[in-house]
C-alpha cells in the first residue's frame, strides 16, 4: 500500500511536469497563431489550414490516445488560437442542443459564440448582413436525403461554401420518468421519430408520438411535463438536464448527417477538397448525360448527384437544376477543365465553393 502510494505520487509528478510543459508550448503556440493574425489581412479562418494540421495529427499520432481523441484535442487548441486572431460568430439552425449546434461545436470547438437561428433562411441573412462569420446548416441526411431549404438557398444566396461536418446522429430517449412503462407521451422532430420508429414500435408501441419543431424543442417539453419523453440527441439531454433511459435508439447506427459551412468567400487547396456546384439541363434526351461527360473526360470524380425542380428559377426554361459534388479543388487542372467544359454545355453553372473534405 505504501509502495503504491508512492509510485502513484510519483506517476502524479510525472503529470503535472507535462501539464505544464503543454501549457508553455499551447501558449508558444497561440503567440505564433496570433502572431500570424496580425500579418494575415481579412480572412483569418483558414479551414484549408487547419484541415492540414487536422490530418497531419492522424497520420503522427504515435497512440494510445485514438486518433480521434488526438484531433478533438488539436481541434479545441486550435478553435483557442483563432479566437486570439479573432473571435468568431457562428450561425446555425437552433434553437440550442439541436444537431446543427453539435455539428458547429465539432467544427468550430468551443471559443466562438455560437448564435441560434429559427431557420435556415435566418442563418444565410445574419452572414449576408455581416452578424456572423460563418454559418452551419444542414445538407442531407443519410437516411432522409436531401435538405432541400438548404439548397434552394444555395442557389440564390451570394454565399460560398468553405467547408463540411459529417454528424453521425445518435438519437436518445431522454425524461424523467424512472421506467419506461411510466412513459405517455413521446415528442420529437417528426423526422427523428421516422429514424426510430423501429425501436419506438418494439418498446413503446403504445405511446403517443407527438411531432415538434425540433428535438430540442422536444427535451424542453420533456422536461417540463410529468409522463412525457423526448427523443433527442446529447447537447438537448445535457442542456435540459433529462436523464437518457435509453441511448442510440436509430434504426440505422451508422445514420450520419452532413452540414456544410457557409461564408462569403470558399476555402484554398487543402490536398483533399471537394467542389459543389449547381447546373441546369435542359429537359430533352441525353441533357444529363451531356452534362456529366466533362467529370468523366477529365478523370473527375463525383461523389453526389441530387436534382431539384427548378422552382420559377431562370423562367419556365429550365426544369431541373443539379447539385453536383465532385473530388478536387477548383484550382485543380483537371477539375479548372471539367468546370470549363460544363459552362459550355450547360444553360447555367454556379459554383458552390471547393472546400476540405470532413476530417473526421
Ligand atoms: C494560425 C492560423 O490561423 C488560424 C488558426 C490556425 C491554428 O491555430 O492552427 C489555423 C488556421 C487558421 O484558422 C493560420 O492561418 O495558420
Amino acid at each position: 500500500m505504501a509502495d503504491d502510494s508512492h509510485e502513484l505520487g510519483q506517476l502524479r509528478d510525472g503529470i503535472d511536469a507535462i501539464d505544464g510543459d503543454l501549457l508553455r508550448l499551447i501558449n508558444e503556440r497561440a503567440k505564433l497563431a496570433r502572431r500570424i493574425g496580425e500579418i494575415k489581412q481579412g480572412n483569418i479562418y483558414r479551414p484549408e489550414r487547419e484541415a492540414q494540421v487536422l490530418r497531419r495529427v492522424a497520420e503522427r499520432n504515435p497512440g494510445p490516445l485514438s486518433a480521434a481523441a488526438a484531433q478533438r484535442i488539436v481541434r479545441e487548441v486550435m478553435s483557442a488560437c483563432l479566437a486570439l486572431e479573432q473571435p468568431l460568430t457562428i450561425a446555425y439552425l437552433g434553437p440550442a442542443g439541436t444537431y446543427s449546434e453539435s455539428a458547429a461545436r465539432k467544427h468550430f470547438g468551443g471559443a466562438p459564440t455560437l448564435l441560434p437561428c429559427p431557420a435556415i433562411d435566418d442563418v444565410f441573412r445574419v452572414i449576408e448582413s455581416g452578424n456572423a462569420h460563418y454559418g452551419v446548416v444542414p445538407i442531407e441526411n443519410s437516411t432522409e436525403g436531401a435538405i432541400g431549404r438548404s439548397l434552394d438557398l444555395l442557389l440564390s444566396s451570394p454565399l460560398q461554401i468553405c467547408g463540411e461536418i459529417n454528424l453521425p446522429i445518435h438519437h436518445n430517449l431522454m425524461t424523467r420518468c424512472a421506467t419506461l412503462a411510466d412513459v405517455t407521451r413521446i415528442y420529437s422532430h417528426a423526422q427523428s421519430l421516422a429514424q426510430c420508429h423501429e425501436w419506438l414500435n418494439r418498446n413503446l408501441p403504445l405511446v403517443p408520438r407527438v411531432p415538434v419543431a425540433s428535438n430540442a424543442e422536444a427535451a424542453r417539453l420533456a422536461a417540463g411535463e410529468a409522463g412525457a419523453a423526448a427523443v433527442a440527441g446529447d447537447a438537448a439531454a445535457e442542456l435540459y438536464a433529462l436523464p437518457i433511459i435509453a441511448a442510440s435508439i436509430e434504426d440505422d447506427p451508422n445514420n450520419t448527417t452532413r452540414f456544410v459551412i457557409v461564408a462569403e468567400h470558399d476555402a484554398g487547396v487543402s490536398g483533399s477538397d471537394r467542389t459543389s456546384l449547381v447546373c441546369s439541363a435542359q429537359n430533352r434526351p441525353g441533357a444529363v448525360y451531356q452534362l456529366l461527360a466533362p467529370f468523366a473526360d477529365n478523370g473527375v470524380s463525383m461523389s453526389r448527384l441530387e436534382s431539384r425542380p427548378a422552382r420559377g428559377f431562370g423562367g419556365s426554361r429550365w426544369e431541373y437544376v443539379f447539385y453536383i459534388d465532385i473530388e478536387g479543388h477548383r484550382s485543380e487542372p483537371a477539375v479548372a477543365r471539367a468546370l470549363e467544359e460544363l459552362r459550355h454545355r450547360a444553360g447555367f453553372v454556379k459554383e458552390l465553393g471547393s472546400y476540405p473534405k470532413a476530417v473526421y
